[in-house]
C-alpha cells in the first residue's frame, strides 16, 4: 500500500542505531542499524545464531550493548536534534503530553518495559504457572496500580481512585481473554493451557501493560497451522485496532511473508536486507544466507535465480520451521 510504504524511513518508533554486541571475544552482533516504523509490523528473520534474539535482549534492557544507540520514540515524530540533545544530556529519556524520547541502551529491563511502554514475550513461554489466567493479566498491570495506589496504603483502604484503577485493569484483563479467546479459561491456572492457547495469553498479558512497541520472540513456534492463521489475525488487530508497533522474530515464514509490512534479515550479527516482502524473498544474498553458501557464491545464486535453476528454499511463504 502506497501510505504505508517505508514507515520505517518517514517515521520510526524505533532506531537502532550502529549496535554491537561482544561477548567476550565473538561478535554477536555488529554494527547494526534498522528502524521499525510507527503502526507496522516489523519482522526480524535470519538463520540460527544469527542475532536475532541479542537484538531483542539489547531493544528489552536484558543486555547493555556494547556500543550504539536504541531510540524509541513514543508520540509524535522527533527531530534529530532532540534525540541528540538527549543524548548529550546524559538522562535516560525525556517525556512530554504527547509521548516521549527513550534511549533504550540506557535503560534497565523494569523501566523499559514500565516507563518506556516495551512489552515483549520470550521464546520459552515465562507465565506464571499456579496463577489462573485472569491473575497473570492482573499481575501484569501491578505498576499502574501501585501508582494508583500513590505507593501508600490507599489500596488496602480501598479508596476511590485506587478502586476505579482497579476495576479498569480487571476490565482490560477481561477484554484481553474476549480477544485471545480464553475468557472461558479465566479461572484455570495458567499452567493448565494448551500449547497454543499459552502463547496467546502470553500476548494478552503483554498488550495489558499498554505498550507502544509489542516484540515477540518466535510466536508462532510449536502453533498448528490454524493457530498460525488465529495468531495473524491477532497480530493484525493489535496493529490495526490498537495501532500499536509489533517487532517480531519468526521462523515461520507463512506468518512472517503474510503479516509483515517490513522484514529485515540479519547474517552473522550483520544486516543482509532490509525491505518489504516482495523484495527481501528475492534478494540473492537473503538466499544465499538460508543456502548456507559463502559470500563469492552469492553472484552464483543470483545467475541461477534468474535463469530459474535455483528455488529460493529460504523465506517462501510456506508453513513450517525455516531456521
Ligand atoms: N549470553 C551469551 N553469551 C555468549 N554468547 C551468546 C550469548 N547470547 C548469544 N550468544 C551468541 O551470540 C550469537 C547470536 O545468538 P542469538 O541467540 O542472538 O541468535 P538467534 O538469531 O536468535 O538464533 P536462533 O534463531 O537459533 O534463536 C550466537 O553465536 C550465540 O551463541
Amino acid at each position: 500500500m502506497a501510505s504505508t510504504a517505508q514507515r520505517w524511513t518517514r517515521d520510526p518508533i524505533l532506531s537502532v542505531q550502529h549496535l554491537t554486541m561482544r561477548f567476550g571475544g565473538l561478535v554477536a552482533i555488529d554494527d547494526l542499524s534498522f528502524n521499525v516504523g510507527r503502526g507496522d509490523i516489523t519482522a526480524l528473520i535470519g538463520p540460527n545464531g544469527a542475532g536475532k534474539t541479542t537484538v531483542f535482549n539489547c531493544v528489552t534492557g536484558f543486555y547493555r550493548p556494547t556500543e550504539g544507540r536504541i531510540v524509541f520514540n513514543r508520540g509524535a515524530a522527533r527531530s534529530d536534534h532532540e534525540v541528540e540533545t538527549l543524548t548529550k544530556s546524559g538522562r535516560q529519556y525525556q517525556e512530554s503530553q504527547d509521548g516521549g524520547i527513550y534511549l533504550l541502551e540506557r535503560m534497565s529491563d523494569f523501566r523499559i518495559t514500565a516507563t518506556a511502554g516495551v512489552a515483549r514475550t520470550f521464546q520459552n513461554i515465562r507465565l506464571f504457572g499456579g496463577m489462573t489466567v485472569l491473575e497473570n493479566l492482573l499481575v501484569a498491570q501491578h505498576n499502574e496500580l501501585m501508582r494508583a495506589s500513590g505507593f501508600s496504603i490507599a489500596g488496602l483502604l480501598g479508596l476511590p481512585g485506587y478502586r476505579r484503577k482497579a476495576a479498569e485493569a480487571k476490565d482490560r484483563a477481561i477484554d484481553w481473554l474476549e480477544r485471545t479467546a480464553l475468557l472461558d479459561r479465566a479461572d484455570d491456572p495458567a499452567a493448565d493451557l494448551a500449547y497454543g492457547d499459552q502463547r496467546r495469553l502470553e500476548i494478552a498479558r503483554a498488550m495489558c501493560t499498554n505498550p507502544g512497541l509489542l516484540c515477540l520472540d518466535e510466536p508462532a513456534a510449536g502453533l498448528n497451522p490454524r493457530e498460525s492463521t488465529e495468531l495473524n489475525e491477532l497480530l493484525r488487530s493489535i496493529r490495526d485496532k490498537d495501532g500499536v508497533s509489533i517487532l517480531l522474530i519468526e521462523h515461520d515464514m507463512g506468518v512472517v511473508m503474510e503479516i509483515s509490512d517490513h522484514i529485515v534479515v540479519l547474517d552473522y550479527g550483520r544486516k543482509i536486507a532490509d525491505g518489504d516482502a516482495a523484495s527481501v524473498r528475492s534478494d540473492p544474498k537473503v538466499i544465499a544466507a538460508y543456502l548456507g553458501v559463502d559470500d563469492e557464491e552469492v553472484d552464483e545464486v543470483e545467475e541461477d535465480l534468474q535463469a530459474g535453476t535455483v528455488k529460493p528454499t529460504g523465506p517462501q511463504p510456506t508453513q513450517g520451521g525455516m531456521a
